[in-house]
């Protein structure tokens, strides 16, 4: 694809590169001292969140274990089904661990309030979320979040791993969706 095609898709730039990359800093900081002393386990949720995962996990300095699932809500489209699949799940048994869940985003919420009712339910010491976005005005359910990287409006958005019918994951900065791509 041409970068002219990118550009024409999209709207503005939400975030760039180096805004992600320093607030996932912060994140990592934060994380670090909030698990110190602690063996901590973070679960990174595909295919979203492999941007998310892999700059964070370089961004710690404690050690943690790394662990995958794949789960799907959201078929190709624009809006969450709400019905939420495990396409892949987790190699690692979670009796009492400290869990973190990575994601790319928090839309409607039901994915995450799905998936962390899940985890809960295999015996681990605990379970936390770290999103690096956020929509607080789509939100259909209460959860509780404990690292968010950024709150940001009701709009349709792409890159950092997150798709639009598979396209745009790879761009490495956060833009919102040109309104001719999804109409
Ligand atoms: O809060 P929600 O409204 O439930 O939306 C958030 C979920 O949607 C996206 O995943 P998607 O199902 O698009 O799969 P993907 O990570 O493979 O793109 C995102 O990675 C979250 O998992
Ligand atoms: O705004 C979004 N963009 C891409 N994927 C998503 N999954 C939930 N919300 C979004």
């Amino acid at each position: 694809m041409e970068t002219s095609d990118v550009q024409a898709d999209l709207k503005h730039v939400l975030y760039s590169r180096e805004q992600i990359q320093q607030r996932i800093a912060e994140l990592a900081a934060d994380i670090d001292k909030d698990y110190e002393g602690r063996e901590l386990l973070i679960v990174g949720v595909l295919k979203g969140a492999v941007m998310v995962m892999a700059d964070l996990a370089r961004a710690l300095h404690s050690h943690v274990k790394m662990d995958w699932m794949a789960v799907s809500s959201y078929g190709s489209g624009t809006q969450s089904s709400g019905v939420v699949r495990i396409l892949k799940d987790l190699e690692t048994d979670l009796m009492g661990k400290h869990v973190l869940i990575v994601e790319d985003i928090i839309d409607s919420g039901l994915t995450l309030s799905w998936l962390k009712t899940n985890l809960l339910s295999r015996g681990p010491a605990t379970v936390e979320i770290c999103t690096l976005l956020r929509k607080p005005a789509a939100a259909k359910v209460d959860l509780d979040v404990k690292y968010v990287g950024f709150d940001i409006p009701n709009e349709f958005v792409v890159g950092y791993g997150l798709d639009f019918a598979e396209k745009y994951r790879n761009l490495d900065f956060v833009g919102t969706l040109a309104p001719h791509v999804y109409e």
